[in-house]
This record gives structure tokens, sequence and C-alpha cells, in this order.
């Protein structure tokens, strides 16, 4: 099976001459297809930055990274980019919703980037929500919403063009706990649905009953990488 992410010796770092830091050692990294994957470790080891590598957001200075067994390091301007629009979805702790499009308008948005009519797009988050369960929801403005059922929506945009990878950082981090675990759980069904790969970045413990396999960064490195005997379904 071809794997979803593929990195190899991924060096970043940060700034010029005396205040350069390196952020990233040589990092070697692989995800398959249906796993939830957890990146944990202390605050400034890197985990932002990584994840912003392997999803072509970063250049990295040094290493290979392949999502799909393409190369996305060789890429440059606007095919990456759409590369990364077709392939990768974003969840972040914050859901960065538009405040003046209701829910649906809000998880077809991506689609109206990719030049599809606002009225389409609109019908297809209406089809998106419901299968989320957030059927109800779909006319309402995120100011209307819970935490929680904004954050489905975050992930009904994230979905709309079905990526096959997810990339999610600190997606609880504002949610309750109750809120965070029905988030967590649509993320796994999601990524076991379609052979999809998420991307977990998290500090929230709560949560890891939910991972496949935890990665554990620490100083730019990779210091810890197992599998989960995954408690939650
Ligand atoms: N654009 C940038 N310019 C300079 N330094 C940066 C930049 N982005 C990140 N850094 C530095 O790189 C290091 C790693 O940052 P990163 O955000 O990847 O860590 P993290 O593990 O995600 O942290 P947190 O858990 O706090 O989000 C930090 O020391 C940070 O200050």
């Amino acid at each position: 099976m071809q794997p979803i992410v593929d990195a190899r010796g991924v060096t970043k770092s940060f700034g010029r001459g005396e205040t350069r830091t390196t952020v990233l050692h040589g990092i070697d990294f692989t995800v398959m297809p249906g796993e939830i994957t957890f990146i944990i470790g202390p605050s400034g080891c890197g985990k932002t930055t990584l994840v912003s590598v392997l999803a072509g957001m970063l250049k990295a200075e040094e290493g290979e990274v392949s999502l799909f067994g393409e190369r996305i390091d060789r890429m440059r301007g606007g095919r990456l980019t759409r590369f990364r629009g077709r392939s990768v979805g974003f969840i972040f702790q914050q859901f960065n919703l538009i405040p003046a499009l209701d829910a649906a308008e809000n998880a077809g948005v991506p689609l109206v980037v990719a030049g599809e009519r606002p009225s389409v797009a609109r019908r297809k988050g209406v089809a998106l929500l419901e299968k989320l369960g957030l059927g109800k929801q779909a006319g309402k403005l995120p100011s209307q919403l819970s935490g929680g059922q904004q954050q489905r929506v975050a992930i009904a945009r994230a979905l709309i063009h079905q990526p096959g990878l997810l990339i999610c950082d600190e997606p609880t981090a504002s949610l309750d706990a109750k809120s965070g675990q029905a988030v967590m759980e649509l993320l796994r069904e999601l990524a076991a649905s379609d052979n999809r790969a998420v991307i977990v970045v998290t500090h929230d413990d709560r949560i890891y009953p939910f991972a496949d396999r935890i990665v554990e960064m620490s100083d730019g490195r990779i210091v810890d990488d197992r599998r989960t005997a995954r408690t939650a379904p």
C-alpha cells in the first residue's frame, strides 16, 4: 500500500546568522491510509512546523516530502497550491468560520474558492452537514452554534473537497471534554471510512484513546513512535 505521507530527512531552520535556529533535525515520517496519528511533545518542539512542511505550507531546506506518491518538495507556486487544495484539509484550534456566512455556506467555501457557484457549494455544504449530524444547523450563523458544532462545521469545510489527508492542529483545545470526544469520534470515523489519513497535533491527553499511533517529538526530533491499542471506538 502506498503511504499517504512519506517524508525523509526533513530539516527546517528559522532566522539568519546568529539567531538561526534549527527546528526540525532530519525527520523521517511515514503515514499509511486509514490511520489516526497523533503528534505530541512539549511546546516549541516543532510539531506545527513539521505538519506545515508535510502539508506543503512551509518549504524544508533539506529532505524529501511525498504526498500520495508525489514529491511536493519539488513543486512550486500554483501547482503546489492546487495540489494541496485538492489533497489536504486543515482543521485548527480556532474554527475560523466566516461570521456572516451560515454553516452550510461556511462548509462550502473551498468549493467556491475552486470556482464552484455559491448556490451549488451551499447545497453540497448542506448535504455534508447532514451526514455529520448537523443538518438542523445548516442555516445558522457561527454565533448561533456551540463550540463543538462550530468545530464540526470546520470539519465539514475541511472535508468538502474529499482530501485524502486531514491535518488537525489542536482540534479540541477550545472544546469541553464532551464536545472534544464528539469531534474525535467524527475524525476517527472519517479516517477509517475512506482510507484517508488523519494527523492530529495535540496537547490534549483526554483524546489520546483515539490515536492509532502516537509520535512524540522533542527538540525537533522524533523520540518515540508507538502503535496504540486504541481504546476509543
Ligand atoms: N515563522 C517562524 N519564524 C521563526 N521561528 C519560528 C517560526 N515558526 C516557528 N518558529 C519557532 O520554531 C520552534 C517550533 O515551533 P512550533 O510552532 O513548530 O512548535 P510546536 O511544537 O508546534 O509548539 P506549540 O505546542 O506551542 O504549538 C519554536 O521555537 C518557534 O518559536
